[in-house]
């Protein structure tokens, strides 16, 4: 079984709903399986959870340009994880959700594949074509993000936004990222 872990913060439930989307598209991938790992809860058996992954997606919201402050702390705590080599070789991913179209969410995927990157892991991008009609709601990748998954979360219940098009984003995501790790993890 390949074994995919969401590792994730979200502070008001946008961000998980994308978590889910990439944990739901990564299990739907036969031989593989999706943990998710919500960050500021993290304890031993979690990090055991990511030592033994094939890939770990990284998932953070955009809070003033970057990852937030939840996220950042578990980031620091995996230098412990570092220091062994215990990420080396996997394969990596991330995804973010903010409010504004942009909003500095191309920062927050940037400094998510640096921490993959530091970790000597595998980055895997979206691969994805841009949407026909961009910006439209129901539309993969309507943000136009192939470092990561965009999405973007109007300030309402996270059952309302992102929409469906984001959404379908990370379900695309986590079947790529689960491919990827089948295909060079086994
Ligand atoms: C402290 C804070 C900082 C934020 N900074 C940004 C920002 O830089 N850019 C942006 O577009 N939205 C920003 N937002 C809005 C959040 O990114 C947005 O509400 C997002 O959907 C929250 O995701 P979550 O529900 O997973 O926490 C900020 C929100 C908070 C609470």
């Amino acid at each position: 079984m390949t074994r995919i872990v969401i590792a994730y913060h979200s502070g008001y439930g946008h961000t998980r709903k994308l978590a889910e989307a990439v944990g739901e598209g990564a299990a739907g991938v036969p031989g593989a399986s999706a943990q998710l790992l919500a960050v500021e809860e993290i304890d031993a058996q979690g990090w055991l959870a990511l030592e033994a992954a094939d890939a770990i997606v990284f998932g953070a919201p955009t809070y003033m340009g970057g990852p937030s402050a939840q996220f950042k702390t578990f980031a620091d705590a995996s230098a412990n994880a570092w220091f062994s080599g215990l990420w080396r070789d996997k394969i990596a991913g991330g995804f973010t959700c903010s409010l504004s179209m942009s909003g500095d969410k191309f920062s927050t995927l940037t400094y998510l594949a640096t921490l993959a990157m530091q970790h000597g892991m595998v980055w895997v991008g979206t691969g994805t074509m841009p949407a026909q009609r961009p910006g439209a709601p129901d539309e993969i990748n309507r943000l136009g993000g192939w470092y990561g998954v965009m999405a973007q979360a109007d300030n309402v219940p996270p059952e309302i936004s992102p929409p469906r098009g984001d959404i379908d984003s990370a379900l695309a995501y986590g079947r790529r990222i689960a491919g990827f790790a089948r295909r060079l993890r086994g």
